[in-house]
């Protein structure tokens, strides 16, 4: 079954009406080839209501279909993953209980990052504490949310920084240079989505990446994800149909960062892909595209196990 049949079986959005053009998590991934290690987390994935037990927020900018926990967690356990790191996604706004929910049915193998408003109150943040949540997470992507001003989100850190949260950033490449002084004045621990976006048509020498790696160099409390090559590429060859080699045009640019910053880099599947315009990848064959960004045996180690751990999980796993 490829991604497209994988439509025609139409999951459920809960009483919605899904996005025109929709593409529809693929629901027969795999087993990768790839073994992960030991005790790996998918440190970026999403949940998206049940819409009708969790309805999706007024504000969103987009109507999925369902992901629930449960189906979430069978993923991870068909990937040979141990743990979630699940993000708010936009479609719930700052509406917090479908990640909640998930993270209290995880029996303490899931942490979320979450999406507050600055009026937050010190005894919901306790409550999301309580639940899993390690961090917030502030998205600068234009199609995904309106844009918030800058004082409300330092408003936001003052208040998590004392719970030893950490901030998650979303932003496309060709906004970095106006976000960078708001982003190196944050004080906490800062994890940026999917390697800031770079245009990987451009050369990962040129001056694009280039200040994507002189922020990570710059700023030692600066952690990314070397995730989404699916949503990055533009060559292809996508992870359907048994393609262990996918996305070739992005592995320079995720090699290149996690062999530099290796101790400061998560992988994640973001499944279930919002948003994807022309495919949806097979969950089993993205796992596959590991190896070809983290080469050796210490950085996948690293990369799965370590650095997930240090940042979620710093009590003990
Ligand atoms: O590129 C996207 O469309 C996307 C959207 C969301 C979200 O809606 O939260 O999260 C992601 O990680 C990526």
């Amino acid at each position: 079954m490829t991604g497209t049949e994988a439509i025609a079986h139409g999951h459920t959005s809960g009483g919605f009406e899904k996005t025109p053009g929709w593409l529809d998590w693929y629901d027969g991934p795999s087993v990768p080839t790839f073994r992960v290690p030991v005790g790996a987390v998918d440190a970026h994935c999403h949940v998206f209501g049940p819409g009708a037990e969790f309805p999706f927020a007024p504000e969103r900018k987009y109507t999925p279909c369902d992901a629930s926990a449960d189906q979430l967690f069978a993923l991870r356990d068909r990937l040979g993953f141990d743990r979630n790191v699940i993000v708010q996604a936009t479609c719930h706004g700052a509406d917090n209980r479908a990640l909640v929910d998930a993270l209290r049915r995880s029996g303490g193998r899931a942490r979320g990052v979450a999406t507050v408003r600055k009026d937050v109150t010190d005894a919901e943040l306790a409550d999301l504490h309580d639940a899993g949540v390690r961090g917030v997470r502030f998205n600068f992507v234009k199609r995904l949310v309106d844009r918030l001003d800058t004082a409300s989100l330092e408003e936001i850190v003052t208040k998590i920084a004392p719970l030893g949260w950490h901030v998650v950033i979303y932003f496309e490449a060709e906004d970095l240079p106006e976000l960078y002084d708001f982003f190196s004045g944050i004080p906490t621990d800062v994890v940026v989505d999917h390697m800031g976006r770079p245009d990987v048509t451009k050369d990962p020498d040129g001056p694009e990446f280039g200040l994507f790696l002189r922020f990570l160099r710059e700023n030692p409390n600066v952690w990314t994800k070397v995730s989404c090559p699916e949503r990055l590429s533009v060559t292809g060859p996508r992870a359907l149909d048994g393609e262990q080699h996918a996305y070739t045009d992005v592995v320079p640019f995720a090699r290149r960062v996690v062999e530099e910053f290796s101790d400061r880099v998560l992988w994640g599947t973001d499944w279930p892909h919002p948003n994807l315009k022309d495919h949806m990848p097979d969950d089993g064959l993205l796992v596959d595209y590991i190896p070809q960004i983290a080469t050796t045996e210490a950085l996948q180690h690293k990369l799965l196990v370590e650095n997930p751990l240090r940042l979620y999980w710093p009590e003990g796993a």
